[in-house]
């Protein structure tokens, strides 16, 4: 398996397995990889005959007083990993690489609609960041698939829209969360979390799967239902950023007819913002 670091040598690199007529799935992270990761990575292995994983920790989706600087950087176990689970190619750029004339100055793509709300609303910009730097990484590497994990429902939404408004010709895969034994779903940030944060942690899947069970019982008080569950999170000792219950094709707030539901969450252990996410079809 081999790491890339600029475009030029990607594209030679990529020109060849297109000689070839291989097909190229991608999966983008921003590194210091767990098992969610490798699923995507098995999950790509499975679609395309070439599997690229792009790390690269995107400055322009995080928020000035967010964590940057200190997001955990790993490369040489990250190329473990990928190398194990088949992966071909690592593109690791620098911001040079992927910004050539700053950040400041890059071309911007903005997502109406399901960019809103939930993260959106906690995150102003972040999604801007992800659309624009995926739509970087879709022009660099041209994968005929891209793999992205459920975990980040909202950020899936993104994507796809972007994917289809602007005519990307990639097909986009979600893949499911991929959780810890008590259900905490895996994260690059779980590792912020202190010993006794970490033992609290999983409530916040408990607390999912407790209201999709209610609302597969046919309770649809939305507003309730997630004003209960906000209240349980603190009562356990999370800040809560959020806690919505939205149609699952539109994001916006559920209705009681909407037969797809998705529960959101994100909450703050500490310094430590975790999300999760759990959908229902009723
Ligand atoms: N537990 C998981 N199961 C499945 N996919 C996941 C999981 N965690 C992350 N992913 C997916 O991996 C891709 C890269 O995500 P990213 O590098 O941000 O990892 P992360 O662990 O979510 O990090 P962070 O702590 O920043 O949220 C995204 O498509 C994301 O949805
Ligand atoms: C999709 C992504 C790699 C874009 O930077 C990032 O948002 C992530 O890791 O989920
Ligand atoms: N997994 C989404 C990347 C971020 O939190 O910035």
């Amino acid at each position: 398996m081999r790491t890339v670091h600029s475009l030029k040598e990607l594209r030679a690199i990529l020109r060849g397995y297109r000689q070839q007529q291989k097909t190229v799935g991608l999966v983008p992270t921003m590194g210091n990889l767990h098992e969610g990761h490798i699923s995507l990575v098995r999950k790509a292995a499975e679609a395309a005959d070439i599997v690229v994983t792009s790390i690269f920790v995107n400055p322009m989706q995080f928020g000035a007083n967010e964590d940057l600087d200190t997001y955990p950087r790993t490369l040489i176990e990250d190329q473990d990993k990928l190398s194990a689970a088949g992966n071909t190619l690592v593109f690791a750029p620098s911001a040079e690489e992927v910004y050539p004339d700053g950040l400041a100055r890059h071309t911007r793509i903005v997502v109406p609609e399901v960019s809103d709300g939930h993260c959106g609303a906690s995150r102003p910009g972040h999604f801007e960041g992800v659309a624009t730097v995926v739509s970087v990484l879709f022009n660099m590497i041209q994968p005929d698939f891209a793999v992205f994990g459920e975990k980040d429902f909202q950020q899936l939404a993104v994507i796809r829209k972007m994917t289809r408004d602007l005519m990307m010709p990639v097909e986009v895969i979600g893949a499911p969360t991929v959780r810890e034994k008590d259900g905490l779903a895996k994260s690059s940030r779980n590792t912020y979390l202190s010993e006794e944060e970490r033992k609290i942690a999983p409530i916040i899947f408990r607390i999912l799967e407790a209201v999709a069970a209610k609302i597969a019982d046919g309770h649809n008080d939305f507003q309730v239902l997630a004003q209960e569950a906000g209240d349980s999170l603190r009562e356990a000792g999370l800040r809560l950023d959020y806690f919505n219950i939205a149609n699952s094709h539109t994001l916006k707030p559920a209705a009681p007819e909407d037969r797809d539901v998705t529960l959101l969450v994100a909450a703050f252990l500490g310094t430590t913002r975790l999300i999760d996410n759990v959908s229902v079809t009723r």
